[in-house]
């Protein structure tokens, strides 16, 4: 049986990229430092992916079992050795870490086997993959990376699946039907069912990334804002429905523009999006959808950027601007990079987080906007 290594046996993992690899004939080895979820894959060796719909449809995925990467190095390192695939979902501040026992694996491999080995970072940010190749190499010694060349690829994606947090207790996973899971590679690849190779992903992770995840923090920011618990919630407060629909179609200028998108195509993907937004099957928490905001305020992230890149273009981008103005109004004491914005600005103001976090000159007119969102919010 063909195997995959799949690093993260979360939502995404577990919900969505260890599914397609089973369904498609793989045995998936997931690693994680989750030792109740390590132990639970290897006495059932299977669990249900549960469609977030009226009818709850479920789909059983099997061959499945677990590995701890902090005391079962040896094991992780076999695995890779007989993987076609090497694919993690496990959070983009989570790479640096894992990245030397892949070395380690890699270095291990080439000595046994000159059958390629593809890595894929399913994370949501921009050049992923890139990234981690990035930590991986600095723990490759010159003569291994020599030998890398049409032995270890690595594939740039877009990751697109909304899986809320689930049940603690069981393996299963709560996901919505819809997926999307689009792979930038250049030769051919062994097929996995539901990935889309593409040539160029730089399209396809903005468009997704500048609509799905900007909308669905517009959402989730003015949602906790307004003391409203869960997505569906807060979108039916039609103010914040309005809202979102309006910071869209700032993204939605740039991407055009950008990628010579085709308006009215792009106009519906935007609606087909706020509906999967309202899927009140998925009860996901405004302060999920919210996580890290530090990440999510970062220069190439879902809310700075679009709104730098439109600034650049001639764009109107003051909707952009409020939502970046509510994400530093994110003041959720359970989240550690919240409370270290709220602590930031605590000490030394706005214009500084913004530059800090966002990279954004405190002179620059999209500050100043910002700023002048922000009090409006507040008062
Ligand atoms: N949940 C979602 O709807 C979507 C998430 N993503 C992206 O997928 C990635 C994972 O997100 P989720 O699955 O939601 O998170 P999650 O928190 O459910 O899963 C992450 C997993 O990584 C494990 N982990 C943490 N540190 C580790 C370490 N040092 N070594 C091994 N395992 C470790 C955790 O125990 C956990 O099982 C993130 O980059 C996220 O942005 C992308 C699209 C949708
Ligand atoms: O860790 P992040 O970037 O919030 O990733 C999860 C987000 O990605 C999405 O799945 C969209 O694909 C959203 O459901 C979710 O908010």
């Amino acid at each position: 049986m063909k195997r995959t290594v799949h690093f993260g046996a979360g939502n995404i993992g577990r919900g969505f990229i260890g599914a397609l690899f089973s369904k498609s004939g793989y045995h998936v080895t997931f690693v994680d430092i989750a030792e109740k979820v390590i132990d639970k894959l290897n006495a059932e060796g299977t669990y249900q992916v549960k469609l977030a719909t009226e009818k709850h449809e479920s789909e059983t995925i099997s061959n499945v079992s677990g590995l701890n990467n902090l005391h079962q190095e040896k094991e992780v390192m076999d695995e890779i050795a007989k993987a076609s695939y090497l694919t993690t979902a496990i959070g983009p501040n989570i790479l640096p870490r894992i990245a030397p026992l892949i070395s380690k694996g890699i270095e291990n491999r080439i000595l046994e086997t000159d059958e390629p080995l593809y890595v894929i970072a399913c994370e949501n940010q921009i050049g992923a993959t890139d990234i981690l190749k990035g930590h991986i190499m600095d723990h490759l010694s010159d003569e291994v990376k020599s030998k890398l060349e049409g032995k270890v690829y690595f594939f740039n994606s877009a990751v697109d699946r909304i899986v809320p947090i689930q049940e603690q207790d069981s393996l299963d996973v709560l996901v919505e039907p819809y997926y999307e899971w689009v792979v930038e590679a250049d030769v051919s690849i062994p097929p996995v069912n539901g990935m889309t190779i593409v040539p160029d992903l730089a399209p396809f992770i903005e468009r997704k990334l500048f609509t799905v995840n900007t909308g669905h923090a517009v959402i989730a920011y003015l949602g906790y804002l307004k003391g409203k618990t869960t997505i569906d919630e807060t979108l039916a407060d039609e103010s914040i429905a309005e809202q979102v629909r309006e910071t869209l179609k700032e993204t939605g200028a740039y991407l055009i523009k950008q990628y010579g998108l085709d308006e009215k195509e792009h106009l519906a993907y935007i609606e087909k999006n706020i509906e999967r937004f309202k899927n009140s099957y998925l009860n996901d928490g405004v302060t999920r959808v919210g996580r890290a905001p530090m990440r999510k305020l970062g220069p190439d992230d879902r809310l700075i950027r679009p709104t730098t890149e439109a600034q650049k273009a001639g764009l109107s981008y003051s909707n952009l601007a409020k939502a970046i103005a509510a994400a530093l109004l994110f003041d959720h004491p359970e989240d550690q990079e919240a409370v270290e914005i709220q602590n930031m600005i605590k000490e030394n103001g706005v214009p500084y987080v913004l530059k800090e976090v966002s990279g954004l000159d405190e002179k620059s007119p999209i500050t100043a906007e910002i700023i002048h969102q922000y009090e409006e919010l507040k008062s």
